[in-house]
Parts: structure tokens; sequence; C-alpha cells
């Protein structure tokens, strides 16, 4: 039987923008067997909607962090599993016996690994000591995106890297993908060890995935070794970094307004999101309050240049209220984008003071 001073296996859930992370997130969540299972969400950009997405009951610990993870990892996923240790410390939570660590879809992994085992980044500070002593990284599973995920390979290392560590891949849309491929065929170049798994297939168990091993590197492929050790060696100065910003091309942005918006308007703003004068997006999700029933908020996702059908939620799911819109691309016409949506919101409003 487990003990409360056994160490806590942490499973990190990675794979690029869209890919399904947190769609899995959810699958987890509702599932008996992961009752004592808390939930870490790193967002891109300075705008959670994550949280929100995840339909968690109250009592279950769930913290989501923003930012960009490429310089900030370490500090904070130990940052984060020290507040959940305190927290199973004073008893203000209930058990903990397993931690899911979703990243942002830009995350490299090889400096949150290192966070969490043996021998990665060395400790600065106390808290660093309690959360080796506390957690252990149990396995990194990816979700690849079977109908984004070839294009996402072409253009970003990101996706390579979060393959390249998987212990497990799990290949999501394969209920709407329209060409069949021979993924772990076509994938095993890039870790010739990952099991793989179709997240549509009947016997698909994803929390029998989430297993005791501590995580190793053995088996994958060379360059796994070497970005870990590049990543211990690269200086990662204690400096501000801009939450919104990814490297030099990719930024996030958001809209919100207080005001409902007026049905319409949401679809021009979509159609005008996806359209090919915006082609740097790569992703888009959002919570929308609309007029016609400001109590039931609409969920909003694109991925690159597809939108998803949309979700009417029955009541808003935190206590926050009105539209919350994330952009994440490169290049993309922010102030156009912008001036857009202050229009439709003045629409909006004008709209429902001459109906009123
Ligand atoms: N048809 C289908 N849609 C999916 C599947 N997995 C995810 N989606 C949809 O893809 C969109 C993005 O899914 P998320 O789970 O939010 O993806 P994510 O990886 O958490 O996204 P980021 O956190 O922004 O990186 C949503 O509209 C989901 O409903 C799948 O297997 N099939």
């Amino acid at each position: 039987m487990k003990q409360f001073y056994d160490p806590v296996a942490v499973t990190l859930l990675t794979g690029f923008l869209g890919s399904g992370k947190t769609t899995l997130i959810n699958k987890l969540v509702s599932d008996p067997r992961m009752a004592d299972t808390a939930v870490i969400i790193n967002e891109f950009g300075s705008i959670a909607i994550d949280h929100d997405l995840v339909r968690t009951g109250s009592e279950r610990y769930l913290r989501t962090t923003t930012g960009c993870l490429c310089c900030s990892a370490t500090s904070d996923i130990r940052t984060s599993l020290y507040e959940l240790h305190e927290a199973r410390m004073k008893g203000a939570i209930g058990p903990v016996s397993r931690v899911v660590i979703e990243t942002t879809g830009l995350a490299d992994p090889a400096p949150i690994i290192n966070s969490l085992i043996p021998g990665g980044a060395p400790a600065t500070a106390q808290r660093d000591h309690a959360v080796a002593r506390h957690f252990y990284l149990q396995g990194v599973i990816t979700a690849f995106d079977t109908i984004d995920g070839r294009s996402t390979l072409a253009s970003f290392i990101e996706g390579w890297k979060q393959l390249a560590f998987a212990d497990d891949v799990i290949l999501t849309k394969t209920d709407i993908a329209e060409e069949k491929r021979n993924w772990p065929q076509e994938l095993a170049v890039l870790n010739p060890a990952a099991r793989f798994h179709d997240r549509h297939a009947p016997d698909f168990d994803l929390v029998s995935l989430l297993g005791e091993p501590p995580y190793s590197v053995s088996h994958k492929a060379e360059d796994v070794n070497g970005w870990l050790a590049m990543e211990r060696l690269a200086a990662h100065p204690e400096h501000d970094h801009d939450p919104n910003r990814h490297g030099d091309e990719i930024e996030a942005f958001s809209l919100t307004s207080e005001a409902p918006l007026d049905p319409d308007a949401i679809g021009i703003l979509l159609g005008l999101l996806v359209s090919p004068q915006n082609r740097g997006l790569i992703r888009m999700k959002g919570l929308v309050a609309l007029s016609d029933d400001p109590e039931r908020p609409m969920v909003i996702h694109a991925v690159q240049h597809r939108i998803d059908p949309t979700v009417r939620l029955p009541e808003w799911p935190g206590e926050e209220r009105g539209t919350r819109i994330v952009l994440i691309g490169m290049d993309l016409p922010q102030k156009q984008i912008r001036a857009l949506f202050a229009a439709l919101v003045a629409r909006s409003n004008k709209k429902g003071r001459t109906s009123a």
C-alpha cells in the first residue's frame, strides 16, 4: 500500500498546439480510477482558458500557470510541484497519488524533463530538494494530431522533440482524418521506442498508460540524450520573459469583452480569423458570451485554419464571465484583428440597446 511519504508519480502530457491534450485530460479526470490525480496545466500567453475547459469537480487540485515554458520551465514546474506538496502537507487538499502536467503546445520537453529527473537541472533552492524527494517523473505521453501533425513536424522543432521524448504517442483525430496512414512506421525514425495508440480505438485506455516505472530515455533516439545534455548546459538567466512570446516568431494575444457578442458577430469573427489573410494563425481558442443567452458561453476552437464544431456550455465553468479568445500565431495582423473585434463588440452593444 502506498504511504503518504512515498514519492508521487508525475506524468508529462505534451503535444503540439491543438493536438488534443486538454481533451485527453478531460477523459482522464472523468475516470473514477483517477480520483486522486492532481492536474497542472501550463498555458502559453498571459490569459488562461484551459482550466475552464477541463471539467473537474471543485475537489480536485487543478492549477494553471501561464507563460512560455521555453526558459522558465525548470522553476515553474518545480514551484508548481512544491506548492502542491505544501498543500498536501498542510492537509489543505485530499490525497494525491499522481500528478499529470499538461505542457503548452509549444513546449520543448527537455527542460521540463531535466527539472524532474535525477541528474537533470541542478537544485537552486531548498524547494528543489523537496520536489526531488517527493515527486518522480513516471512517463511522457505525447498527443499527435493525425490531421495537422505532418505540417507541424515540417515547421516546428518543438513537435519533433515532443515525439522523440515520448514513451507513448496518442494518435488523435483519427475519427475525422480522411487519410489512413501507418503513423508508427512513419514516426519510428523520430522515436523507435514509442508505443502508439489510436485515441479512437475501442480498446484505448488512457489510464492504463500512467504506469509506475520512472521515466527513462533508454531505447529512444540518440538525439534525446544530446538535447537533455545541451539543455543542462544552456544558461537560463533570470530575466523578464514576455509570456506572450515564444522565440522571435510566435506570439499570443487575446481578445476580451465583458459585453456579450451578437451571435452573428461571432460567425463573422471566426470566418475572418481563419481566412487566408490571417495565414499565420496556428491556434485559436476561447469562451464567448453571446447576447441570446449570456449565461451559456460558447466554446470555440481553431487549429491552423480549421474551425472545430462550437459547443455551448450549460453555464460558465468558473467565476470569470465575459468573452476571452486567445490567438497564437506568426505575423498575425494583430491591430486589424483587434479593430474588427472592437467594431463587432460595438455593433453588438448597439443592437442590444435597440432591441431592449
Ligand atoms: N474530432 C476530434 N477532435 C478532437 C480530437 N482531439 C481534440 N479535438 C478537438 O481539437 C481541438 C483542440 O483540442 P484541445 O484538447 O483543446 O487541444 P490542446 O492540445 O489541449 O490545445 P492547446 O492547449 O491549445 O495546445 C478541440 O476543438 C477539440 O475538440 C479528436 O480526437 N477528434
